[in-house]
């Protein structure tokens, strides 16, 4: 990881940035002797004399496979296993219920399945998020920080469509991919609601009866903000500290009770491709 920062840093060294514009390139230029200093001893290290030979170096990481994650309220596994055994190598992942296997590089982005909303082309990291809050069908469940809503419709999977899920999604343009999400995953026990999780009135006596919470906030901009490396930034996790700290205080202080909640759970992600 260290190394894989340098060598995206050692670009913008290499060739002087044209126009400094945001608060990334003004942090990696306010750091630029720190940030040589350090690719030069990444090229000591893997015994290269400079930084292009680093770069061309062959890569020792092994390729990911494909993850995918059948979408249990429109399809079953075995179903999905038979028809995508007729073109791929498919293994059933030995952690995650309904997560599927395919060797590295196979594209699923234009398959029918994936378009007909029957399987999710979802990382594992993301699916075990689901599986360890472990929703029963007929619980109410809050996930506060929803879009693009791929673990919302998991929940939902989980729950068999049975019990409701309240999604909650600040930004408005994210709410409209969240809601496409929910429209392809069939579940039609998900209310979106667009707006700030912080403003809702958890007080209500509804609230009484949530069984599950799931805080997924610190977005890295779902790979945006990857490669832009926002998130090397001390700014960006005071940032996002301070939102966990307001969103965990509203919970905390809500009319959510604690004897009724069975299951919670805070995800941090720093990175989005899985
Ligand atoms: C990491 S993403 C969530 C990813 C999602 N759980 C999934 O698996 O598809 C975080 C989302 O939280 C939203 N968000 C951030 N602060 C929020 C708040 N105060 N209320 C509601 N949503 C918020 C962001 O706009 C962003 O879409």
């Amino acid at each position: 990881m260290e190394e894989t920062r340098g060598i995206s840093l050692c670009d913008g060294l290499r060739h002087p940035l044209r126009s400094v514009s945001g608060s990334v390139e003004e942090y990696i230029m306010l750091h630029k002797d720190t940030f040589r200093t350090a690719l030069q001893k990444i090229c000591v290290k893997r015994k290269v004399s400079n930084v292009e030979d680093l770069l061309s170096e062959k890569t020792t990481v092994k390729p990911k496979p494909r993850f995918v994650r059948v979408n249990t309220l429109k399809t079953t596994t075995g179903s999905v296993i038979e028809v995508l055994s007729k073109m791929h190598k498919v293994d059933k992942d030995d952690m995650v219920p309904d997560m599927l296997v395919l060797p590295p590089g196979t594209d699923m982005h234009k398959h029918p399945l994936v378009t007909d909303g029957k399987v999710f082309l979802q990382g594992k990291a993301s699916c075990m998020v689901a599986a360890a809050l472990s929703p029963k069908p007929g619980w109410k469940v809050i996930d506060a920080c929803a879009a693009p809503g791929n673990k919302t419709v998991h929940l939902a999977a989980l729950m068999n469509g049975e019990g409701s899920i309240i999604a909650c999604e600040l930004n408005k343009e994210r709410a409209k991919t969240l809601q496409h999400t929910v429209r392809r995953s069939g579940a039609n026990n998900i209310e979106t609601v667009i707006g700030d999780f912080l403003n809702i009135d958890t007080n209500d006596p509804s609230y009484a009866e949530v069984r599950a919470i799931l805080l997924d906030p610190s977005c890295s901009g779902s790979g945006i903000s990857t490669e832009r490396l926002d998130h090397l930034l001390p700014s960006y996790s005071i940032g996002n500290c301070m939102l966990w700290r307001l969103l965990l205080r509203h919970i905390c202080t809500s009319r959510i009770q604690y004897e009724n909640l069975e299951s919670a759970l805070c995800v941090h992600t720093t990175l989005s491709s899985s």
